[in-house]
């Protein structure tokens, strides 16, 4: 027998959804899965459809094909249903500059369809749990990235959301602010709040995340828990190599060295050049012999145990970083 009564509903579930823009694929065929409880990344540089992939769920931006579900509503069909159950967080400040904080807080009650009273307690609580109670009357304009940001995460849940969706939630933060909002986030989840990021961040994939989906064009590389996305990678390590002079040679030379195949991957970064594979501690005196016989000097020699930056790279050939 097939009894299938026992298995939640996903929280988030895309079926082959898709996003084109003229000839550009920014999402392209989509199955995704968002168990409830847990705290789900999409990971990816820049450009790779995460904003695209968060805006369709949300109902800000309509598919071209396939189909996004909230629970059980479908986003396109039922858009003011799919809204009701999720809580959105923008890349970039959308709080009402017209309103001070609490009013922010107020009328996005009202409009969920609170009462005066309901709306009115629900700010004062949202306003003390966020450490914006002493801001309360003041301007939006008035507050610093990180207050703004926690601000429009207060907003987000406001209405009692089934996911809470942010899009590259610590952008522009100061590293104190980051750290302050992964702890709201991290109470949120322990309270029972889905929630749904996107990030470009390889440490807030890996510290926050249940579960990780690694995206590029538009489509998933990889999904699992950070430590099942970096045993993937097969135990791979980096070695980074900073020289004086130009590592554009060097590169070419290990190439030549080493030879470059599926298990090393030989990138340039700003730190430095990397060298990614699984023994790559075997290959620190054929480095630092390419480059002497370069006549380049070896500053600083290190290896980097696995990252979700070594995952990308082995996927992909490319850093995660801009
Ligand atoms: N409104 C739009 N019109 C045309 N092209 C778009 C539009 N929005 C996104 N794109 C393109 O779709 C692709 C995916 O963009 P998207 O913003 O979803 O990526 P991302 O991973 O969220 O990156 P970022 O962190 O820069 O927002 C990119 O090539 C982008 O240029």
């Amino acid at each position: 027998m097939n009894d299938r009564s026992d298995v939640p509903t996903a929280a988030v579930r895309t079926v082959k959804l898709r996003k084109v823009y003229g000839n550009n694929v920014a999402v392209d065929d989509l199955d995704l899965t968002v168990n409830g409880g847990e705290i789900f990344g999409l990971l990816g540089p820049n450009g790779a459809g995460k904003t695209t992939t968060g805006g369709m769920i949300t109902t800000r931006v309509l598919p071209t094909s396939g189909q996004a579900f909230v629970g059980d509503v479908d986003v396109v069909a039922h858009p003011a249903e799919a809204k009701a159950k999720i809580g959105v967080v923008p890349q970039s400040n959308t709080l009402d500059r017209a309103l001070s904080v609490a009013q922010n807080l107020y009328f996005h009650g009202r409009y969920f369809g609170m009462s005066k009273r309901v709306a009115k307690e629900k700010t004062d609580e949202l306003l003390t749990r966020f450490r914006l109670e002493d801001r309360a009357k003041l301007s939006v304009s008035a507050l610093s990235g990180g207050m703004a940001q926690r601000l429009m995460v207060a907003r987000a849940i406001m209405h009692e959301p089934t996911v809470l969706v942010l899009d590259e939630p610590t952008s522009g933060l100061d590293p104190q602010s980051r750290l302050a909002l992964w702890d709201i986030l991290r109470d949120l989840n322990g309270a029972g709040q889905t929630v749904l990021l996107t990030t470009h961040y390889m440490e807030e994939a890996d510290e926050l995340c249940d579960r990780i989906a690694i995206m590029d064009h538009g489509k998933i590389l990889a999904l699992g828990s950070a430590s099942e996305l970096k045993a993937k990678a097969g135990g791979a390590s980096t070695l980074l190599v900073k020289v004086s002079g130009d590592p554009g040679e060097l590169i070419q030379k290990l190439e030549n060295a080493i030879g470059v195949d599926e298990r090393v991957k030989i990138v340039m970064s700003e730190s430095g050049v990397k060298i990614i594979g699984k023994d790559v501690a075997q290959l620190i005196s054929k480095v630092v012999s390419s480059a002497e016989g370069l006549g380049l000097k070896v500053y600083d020699l290190s290896l980097v145990q696995p990252s979700l930056e070594t995952v990308f790279i082995n996927l992909t050939g490319r850093e995660l970083r801009d």
